[in-house]
């Protein structure tokens, strides 16, 4: 592990904090090209087998890049990864991205899609990845719901077809049922009309000053 860290954070005040102030400015105005390159470059390494030669330029171009990033780390709650709600999957690269189409009290209509680096195996895509999808969308619909911020108490994946790579799919929250702090979130994901998988889950919503 890199014993790279990122700069202290500022006191805790619980949960995600949900004041946190928006910026799409964060990063400057070629983040989103910034993040977009390293996505490529994920891609690139899932599927590439290096001659030892461009393995050794690889890793002396990306210590060079890691060295001067470290001169721009900031906490998580100034980062632009996560907060730039203009960017696919706000900016955070380690999501599937996905775009919002609607968000409301029916819940939240996005478009996701999985790059070749979210490959699980024989083309498709790596199970796990459709499950942090519905866990950052689940989480959404409940956000929404509340107005606040909850965590995830349970999150079932039920995988009914394959869910292919590189094609723009439709992921679909809402918060079922409610039962005070308990969102209950169904979710499903389609490729056109075939479904991939669906979730039933639990979110609940986290007290002032929870973690
Ligand atoms: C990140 C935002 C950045 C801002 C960007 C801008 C805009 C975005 C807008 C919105 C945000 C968008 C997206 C959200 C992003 C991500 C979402 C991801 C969320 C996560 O990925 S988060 C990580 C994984 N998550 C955990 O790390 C949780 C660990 N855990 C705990 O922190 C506690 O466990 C907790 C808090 C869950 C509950 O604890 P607690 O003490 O508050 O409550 P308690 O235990 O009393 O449970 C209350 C009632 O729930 C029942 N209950 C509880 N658990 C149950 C279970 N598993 N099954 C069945 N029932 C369950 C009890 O039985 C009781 O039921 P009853 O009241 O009927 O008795």
């Amino acid at each position: 592990m890199s014993d790279s860290q990122p700069a202290a954070s500022t006191a805790h005040e619980g949960g995600f904090r949900p004041d946190l102030a928006i910026s799409t400015k964060r990063g400057g105005p070629h983040y989103a090209d910034f993040n977009e390159e390293v996505r490529t470059l994920m891609d690139k390494v899932r599927y590439a087998c290096p001659s030892d030669e461009l393995a050794l330029d690889a890793i002396a171009t990306l210590r060079d890049l890691n060295a001067k990033l470290d001169e721009y780390l900031v906490d998580e709650w100034t980062t632009p990864a996560g907060t730039r709600v203009d960017l696919p999957a706000r900016g955070n690269i380690t999501l599937p991205p996905y775009e919002i189409s609607a968000a409301g009290p029916d819940g939240v209509v996005a478009t996701v899609w999985f790059r070749p680096y979210h490959l699980g195996g024989n083309g498709v895509a790596h199970g796990g990845q459709v499950a942090v999808a519905f866990d950052d969308l689940g989480g959404m619909a409940s956000a929404v719901a509340v107005n606040g911020v909850c965590r995830t108490a349970f999150l079932k994946v039920n995988y009914r077809s394959l869910t292919p790579l590189n094609t723009p799919l439709q992921m679909r929250t809402r918060v079922d049922r409610r039962d005070g702090r308990k969102m209950f979130v169904a979710g499903t994901l389609h490729d056109g009309d075939r479904l991939c998988a669906d979730i039933e889950s639990l979110f609940i919503e986290l007290k002032p000053g929870q973690a």
